[in-house]
């Protein structure tokens, strides 16, 4: 069916032990997505990435993929339909990465892959000879060759250099338009925010948040920054005046009610302080996530 989502993850937890990594996290990946994994270091988006390829199980809960059911013992089906890059790829020094591609994909589909990301000069030389960056756009390489129908990517675009990024956005949302389903985490927010449909964002094993990026972006209100020659002063002349600012350097605030623009300007051009723009502006994804992080941790602290 075209709306039935590719991945469901019902109710997912991961203990190691005694420690709880994921905590039912319930989850869905629609089909032909590409779905940002976003949370803080050790929230667990490795975890859960190796159990929906099967390379761990959970301990309660379920990962279907197109309807069947993800367990560590089905290598085949997982193999057939999932391509992955977690961690560092796993290459054979000696081989090159031509053969590596070979390994998974037709040449003709190795050839696209390696034009587009711009491999061509240093594809016929041994693994072993690559640096870092040429690794990790390998690694996504070979994740991608067999066009499988869902794709998990960990942190794909470390190591890479700008001209690659953007390279990988193309190919990425290409592929995405022909129907394949990523996940992708990251903790370049902003560059994720350039390809993402769907954002998960996950702190502590537990999901805060999983939205569109179009709805997030209405839910996200409007704000109104005011430029000054001086705006440290201008802040700390509209908080003695108990105006609400929003946290940072900035003169910006929520407009609250009809009027409010005018007297906060009238405070500023009363002490004579020359006001150089004034322009409506919306917080960018990755100061959304910082909020809801914030906030999270906040709730935490006063359990
Ligand atoms: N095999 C393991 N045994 C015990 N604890 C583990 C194991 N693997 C991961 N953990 C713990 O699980 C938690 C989540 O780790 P995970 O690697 O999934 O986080 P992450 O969100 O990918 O973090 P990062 O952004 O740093 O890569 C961490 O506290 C980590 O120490």
């Amino acid at each position: 069916m075209q709306n039935e989502p590719l991945v469901q993850i019902k109710h997912l937890s991961k203990r190691f032990g005694r420690k709880v990594i994921l905590h039912d996290v319930s989850l869905t990946l629609p089909m032909g997505h590409i779905v940002g994994l976003i949370g803080p270091n050790g929230a667990g988006k490795t975890t859960l990435m190796k159990i929906m390829i099967g390379l761990l199980n959970g301990t309660t809960g379920q990962v279907i993929l197109a309807g069947k059911n993800v367990t560590a013992q089905q290598h085949q089906f997982i193999q057939e339909s999932a391509g992955a890059l977690i961690e560092s790829p796993a290459l054979y020094p000696f081989l090159t990465g031509w053969q590596h591609l070979q390994l998974y994909g037709s040449a003709a589909e190795s050839q696209t892959i390696v034009d587009t990301m711009g491999m061509a000069s240093y594809i016929q030389r041994r693994a072993r000879d690559y640096s870092l960056g040429m690794k990790q756009k390998l690694g996504i390489a070979m994740a991608l060759v067999k066009r499988p129908r869902l794709v998990i990517l960990d942190e794909p675009m470390n190591g890479l250099d700008p001209q690659s990024v953007q390279a990988f956005r193309q190919l990425i949302q290409h592929l995405a338009q022909a129907g394949t389903t990523f996940l992708i985490s990251s903790h370049q927010i902003s560059e994720l925010e350039k390809i993402l449909d769907d954002v998960i964002v996950i702190d502590q094993g537990q999901v805060l948040l999983q939205a569109s990026l179009a709805q997030i972006r209405q839910d996200r209100p409007t704000e109104i920054v005011v430029k000054t020659t001086d705006d440290r002063r201008a802040r700390q002349l509209l908080l003695t005046r108990q105006v609400t600012l929003v946290a940072g350097a900035d003169v910006r605030f929520q407009p609250t009610a009809y009027g409010q623009l005018n007297d906060i300007l009238r405070i500023l051009v009363n002490a004579n302080l020359p006001i150089l723009t004034v322009h409506e502006s919306q917080p960018d994804l990755e100061t959304t996530v910082l909020t809801l992080l914030t906030h999270h941790e906040e709730e935490n602290n006063y359990d």
